[in-house]
């Protein structure tokens, strides 16, 4: 038996784990929330589960962590194809705990930006092994100050994030003037009345504000009888890279570096032309004027982040890796400027 503190939950005489779901629609900010709550002395007993839209899992790479207790769920939406391994992943990092491999008393479920939260909280609340253990601390939902209004219209996965909300981030507010934007302020009262939004910028938040929101038992069960029962999202031989109609996922790879104004231009091209259909973008770039130091650079929508610089390559793998999530655009026709770009550079 591991000798481990059990931090229960506030009137939970049972004992059970906290567990939080971090949620928000594609590159709403909530790696960057994760990586900085993950630093708050506070935070250091926690357990990290993080699932990644399409097959090339790139978010354990730029997550700086210096714990291991992180499981990467990749291949697919927790929501729809791989909700099984929702349980897999609980079930294994829950062992390591009773092994005393792991030590941790706080849960955190990143999911992708494209998940429905309900039917993660169905399995988190229906699932035996993990029901005995754990109880759901609440539903935390970034909402994207620049892009969020434009989002909430378009998709309606970030409606229903909104929606279950028990807390609201509105993150990027150093875009916006240091506040929500009213558009966005309002469409949000009206989602989700009882989760008054917070603005966030950089993922700086007291961590305080973010536990402790537990829904009422009234709340989960309108949940539980709004989901479907497990299994129905569940489709054998479902394409991970692919979500609804036009919605997929791919990954650019190139060995040889790439110079920085052939990435620029591909960048800006791409996020004028594509805009609100280039739904993300984020990838690790070897640079052919800093080959050793790789970029990270990530966009959004019609917004190209500020790009960053690792210290090091965090992995043997130093091949750039572009990975796109994109609404009805050809993986060919990105390719093929990719490297029309790239190869004249
Ligand atoms: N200016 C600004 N940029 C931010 C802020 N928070 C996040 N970003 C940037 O937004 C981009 C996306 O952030 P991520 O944290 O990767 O977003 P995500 O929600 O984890 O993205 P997915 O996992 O792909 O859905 C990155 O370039 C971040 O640096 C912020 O408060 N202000």
């Amino acid at each position: 038996m591991s000798a481990v503190r059990h931090q229960a939950l506030p009137g939970d005489p049972a004992g059970h784990l906290p567990v939080t779901v971090l949620t928000g629609f594609l590159g709403a900010g909530k790696t960057t929330l994760l990586g900085r709550l993950l630093r708050h002395p506070g935070m250091a007993r926690s357990a990290v589960i993080i699932n990644e839209f399409g097959d090339v899992p790139l978010d354990h790479e730029l997550v700086e962590h210096a714990k291991e207790d992180i499981v990467e769920v990749a291949g697919g939406c927790l929501c729809c194809t791989v909700r099984g391994d929702l349980s897999r992943a609980v079930r294994q990092i829950d062992l390591s705990r009773r092994r005393g491999r792991a030590d941790f008393d706080r849960l955190l479920i990143e999911t992708t930006g494209l998940a429905d939260p309900a039917p993660i909280i169905h399995t988190l609340l229906t699932d035996p092994v993990i029901a005995h253990g754990y109880a759901l601390d609440g539903i935390v939902t970034l909402v994207d100050a620049a892009t969020g209004l434009a989002t909430l219209e378009r998709h309606p996965e970030a409606v229903k994030q909104a929606a279950m909300a028990d807390r609201v981030l509105v993150t990027k507010t150093d875009l916006t003037g240091g506040r929500i934007p009213a558009g966005l302020a309002a469409r949000l009262a009206t989602l989700a009345p009882s989760a008054p939004p917070l603005p966030v910028s950089h993922g700086r938040i007291d961590p305080a504000a973010l536990f402790g929101l537990a829904p009422s038992p009234a709340t989960l069960e309108r949940w539980l009888g709004a989901t479907a029962a497990p299994g129905e999202h569940d489709h054998a031989g479902h394409d991970p890279n692919r979500h609804g109609e036009d919605i997929r996922a791919f990954c650019l790879r190139r060995p040889g570096p790439v110079r920085a104004h052939a990435l620029a231009g591909f960048l800006e091209l791409l996020s004028t032309h594509a805009g609100p259909d280039l739904l993300r973008l984020k990838g690790i770039v070897k640079l052919a004027e800093h080959p050793h130091l790789p970029l990270v650079v990530h966009a959004v929508q019609h917004i190209v982040h500020e790009p960053v610089e690792l210290p090091a390559w965090p992995s043997p793998d130093h091949d750039t890796r572009l990975v796109l999530i994109t609404r009805g655009i050809a993986e060919a026709t990105v390719a093929e400027l990719f490297d029309t770009l790239a190869d004249a550079g």
